[in-house]
């Protein structure tokens, strides 16, 4: 029987070429940081507009449209009234005041959604409903609250104390958009404002950028299901739901396929079975340089080009993309707060780009940070935060423990605190630079 290889053994294997004398190995494996902005370049070479795919109006919320919206009707399409009144020739009116009312006959009323048959003569009005299509013979509406109505001989009249001129109280066709107006771009996000754009030129089938498949595993042998109880020295798996959610909150369709045990032989069995069954694949933990993370060593065996390993920022340094073809295997770290920045700042944009979206980087802003933050930033800090407005100012506070294996910060976290490396002694009232985690997005925040 041929004995298993130990991690040792096989880091001996991987690092044989890095010997530096006969008798030693680098077990440790040296990796040379790069700034965030040149890691958020490589990874955003690798853009691919996604696939298109008709939706119906009914389930599109949160897609991203595939094609423009243009108007391909006026809006609205007919002159309508405004008001719940009557209908009437401006030119009736000219004399009409306090002491001396005109008085108009009554000659037919019409409702939202009807169309007059008669039209107007000299001393004619038509009842008529707010959106009901103004009359062609009339041209201002005059409102229920400024009429007297009466009846005589089974006849209906108005009184009209005041003159109208020709347009007044009359929502004019194309008054909204006109035929051929460009209304919302390719790349938009469909949201309530949009479908009702959509609904009102007919897309009964929307044409959306399909939801990106991103498969998900979640490495560590210390890792339980969500429903298991608590043993010695396991934990439960949080990156996994978290990572899934967002996914979804990036408009992509998360793949979950499990948690794996670190196992060199079973890791890399199922990642590359699960390659081939989605746009891009997550894996949060075993990408360090434990004896354990075997994520390196499964980059290698698959012959996938890795993009980088060590980026200069806290948390996430250890975030390692690699590119299997044109297919990118995202190595999330396995501590919480790591795992979900890496996210933030490698995998939603490209998710984003892949929409079209054009604001697919998070969002940079200023804020007045209202507590101490003394630590100093050998590399760029992302710091779980909190902001709000105060008094028309945008103002950031850190959500709990600064530590990358930290998960309470998240729950409550909207923004990530961005201090430059090579700072540190920060103070309540400084303002500091923060990436919104829930805003509309920024084109490029980085220098
Ligand atoms: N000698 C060194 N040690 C470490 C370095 C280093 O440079 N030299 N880097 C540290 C940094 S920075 C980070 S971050 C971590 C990254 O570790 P991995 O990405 O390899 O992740 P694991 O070792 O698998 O796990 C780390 C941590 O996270 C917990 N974990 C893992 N998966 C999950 C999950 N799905 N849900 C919740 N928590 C999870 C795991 O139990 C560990 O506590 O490495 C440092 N070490
Ligand atoms: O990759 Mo680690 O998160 O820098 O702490
Ligand atoms: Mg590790």
């Amino acid at each position: 029987m041929c004995k298993k290889e130990s991690p040792v053994d096989r880091k001996i294997e991987r690092y044989k070429d890095r010997k530096i004398d006969s008798e030693v190995f680098h077990l440790v494996e040296r990796r040379k940081p790069i700034a965030v902005s040149e890691a958020v370049t490589r990874v955003m070479k690798y853009i691919k507009e996604g696939r298109v795919e008709m939706v119906s109006i009914d389930e599109c919320d949160g897609y991203y449209l595939a094609e423009e919206i243009k108007a391909d009707h006026d809006v609205p399409p007919f002159d309508k009234s405004p008001y719940d009144g009557f209908a009437i020739r401006a030119e009736d009116t000219v004399s009409a005041t306090r002491e001396h009312p005109v008085t108009l006959e009554v000659i037919e009323e019409i409702g939202a959604g009807s169309v007059a048959f008669k039209s107007l003569k000299e001393g004619e009005a038509i009842r008529i409903m707010t959106g009901a299509q103004i009359p062609a013979t009339a041209d201002a509406v005059v409102q229920f609250e400024l009429t007297r109505e009466f009846k005589e001989a089974e006849r209906d009249f108005i009184e009209i104390k005041r003159s109208f001129l020709a347009g007044d109280n009359v929502s004019k066709q194309g008054e909204d958009t006109t035929k051929g107006s460009k209304l919302v771009s390719k790349g938009a996000k469909i949201t309530p404002g949009v479908k009702a754009l959509l609904a009102t030129f007919g897309y009964v089938k929307v044409p959306v950028f399909q939801k990106p498949k991103v498969g998900i595993f979640a490495t560590g042998t210390e890792l339980l299901d969500v429903g298991d109880e608590l043993v010695p020295g396991k934990i439960r798996n949080s990156n996994a739901y978290m990572t899934a959610g967002q996914l979804k909150k990036a408009g992509a369709e998360p793949v979950y396929f499990g948690k794996l045990v670190d196992d060199f032989d079973q890791c890399y069995e199922a990642i590359s079975n699960a390659i081939d069954q989605v746009d891009f694949l997550i894996t949060t933990g075993g990408v360090s340089v434990g004896d354990y993370d075997y994520l390196p060593a499964i980059y290698e065996k698959l012959g996938a080009e890795v993009l980088f390993n060590k980026v200069g920022m806290r948390p996430g340094s250890v975030t390692t993309v690699a590119a299997l073809g044109d297919k990118l295997l995202f190595g999330l770290s396995g501590n919480p707060s790591a795992c979900y920045v890496g996210f933030e700042l490698f995998v939603r944009p490209i998710l984003l780009s892949s929409f079209s979206y054009d604001k697919p980087h998070l969002q940079k802003e200023k804020a007045v940070l209202d507590a101490d933050f003394p630590k100093p930033n050998p590399f760029t800090r992302f710091v779980r935060s909190r902001v709000s407005i105060k008094e028309g100012r945008l103002h950031v506070i850190p959500t709990g423990l600064d530590k990358s294996g930290s998960v309470t910060s998240l729950s409550d976290a909207n923004a990530l605190i961005l201090l430059p490396g090579g700072t540190r002694g920060f103070t309540t009232g400084m303002d500091v630079e923060v990436l919104l985690l829930d805003g509309e997005g920024s084109k490029w925040p980085w220098e």
